[in-house]
């Protein structure tokens, strides 16, 4: 396992009462792409934004390469992180080159060869005197990720980099990723809220639901331990939500709107007669026990459908 590059110890946000981020624990490894996934207000961007120093952390703490990232330090370090965060935004009427030039001047990058290099990189060196204006949306991104990389960053960190792009843009945006982190080695931490955008190019994945950690891992990990959703018949309902959430390997139980007597309970890598064992010593009466296999996709749909669509009774 390679070493970890970015951590954070129980990262939260609060914007007045609400918990926007809430005690979130990641861990990128050198030389990841690392996902971070999760349906929209999940507190994605907030994160990110803590990590680039954008957001103050209401507390917890951010790790880059061991080192502690705050105050005067979180600005030493951001010279190593480069980072997108959503719609990259540049002069429209200034053309690729003197957007990057500007860059250049606000980090003090002094070798102007830098700018050609992103560039090329990125595939926009033909478009380089053109004005931005009339740049597609995935050629801003684009430009977004080659003003990223200018740095010679050791971790970059995009922020929905696909959104709003077609396929072929999608596709583009991909590659670009993949060859940077295989060719420059550049560890890359992307959020999104779409599932197999993620499956496709991670080698790791954290799934983040109202602002909590719901899963993470190595995404050949997640596709090959069994998650099953489980849907259990029991009484008293509330205080077997209450224990099935203190039980290894149970990402959520939430009582089923429909049959106010079953509960739908998330599970990873845990075995049903255990858990059966488990609820009936405590206490709990379970009179039916049904198991579903899924994939990760529609797992993941389920599990951050929002309130609502599904009865959340739980400690959640
Ligand atoms: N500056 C702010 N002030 C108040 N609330 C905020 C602020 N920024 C974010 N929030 C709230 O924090 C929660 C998380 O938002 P965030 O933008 O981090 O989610 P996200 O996962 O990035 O969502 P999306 O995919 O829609 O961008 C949301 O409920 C949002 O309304």
């Amino acid at each position: 396992m390679g070493k970890i590059i970015l951590e954070t110890k129980n990262l939260s946000k609060k914007f007045g009462q609400r918990l926007a981020v809430n005690s979130v624990n990641l861990k990128v490894h050198k030389g990841d792409i690392f996902g971070f996934l999760g349906p929209n207000g999940a507190g994605k961007s907030t994160t990110i934004r803590m990590i680039t120093g954008l957001v103050t952390p209401t507390s917890g703490r951010i790790l880059f390469n061991n080192t502690l990232l705050d105050g005067k330090k979180h600005l030493f370090l951001r010279r190593y992180l480069g980072s997108l965060i959503e719609i990259p935004r540049f002069y429209e009427y200034l053309t690729a080159y003197e957007n990057l030039e500007l860059i250049t001047q606000i980090s003090g990058i002094k070798d102007k060869s830098t700018i050609d290099k992103a560039l090329i990189q990125v595939g926009l060196y033909s478009r380089r005197n053109d004005r931005v204006r009339t740049f597609s949306q995935g050629m801003k991104q684009r430009l977004g990720i080659a003003q990223a990389i200018m740095g010679k960053p050791k971790l970059v960190i995009l922020d929905e980099p696909t959104n709003g792009l077609d396929p072929e843009g999608i596709n583009h945006i991909r590659r670009l990723i993949l060859n940077l982190n295989k060719q420059k080695g550049i560890t890359f931490m992307i959020s999104s809220h779409i599932l197999k955008e993620i499956e496709s190019i991670c080698n790791r994945v954290a799934i983040l639901q109202e602002g909590k950690v719901l899963a993470q891992g190595r995404v050949v990990d997640l596709l090959n331990t069994p998650q099953e959703i489980l849907t259990l018949e029991v009484s008293p309902v509330l205080k077997a939500i209450n224990l099935l959430h203190s039980h290894p390997g149970v990402i959520k139980a939430v009582q089923n709107n429909n049959h106010l007597n079953q509960v739908k309970v998330f599970t990873r890598d845990l075995k049903p007669d255990l858990l059966n064992q488990y609820l009936v010593k405590n206490g709990i009466k379970v009179a039916s026990l049904q198991k579903n296999n899924t994939s990760l996709e529609d797992f993941f749909l389920t599990l951050t459908r929002k309130k609502g669509e599904l009865n959340c009774c739980g400690q959640y």
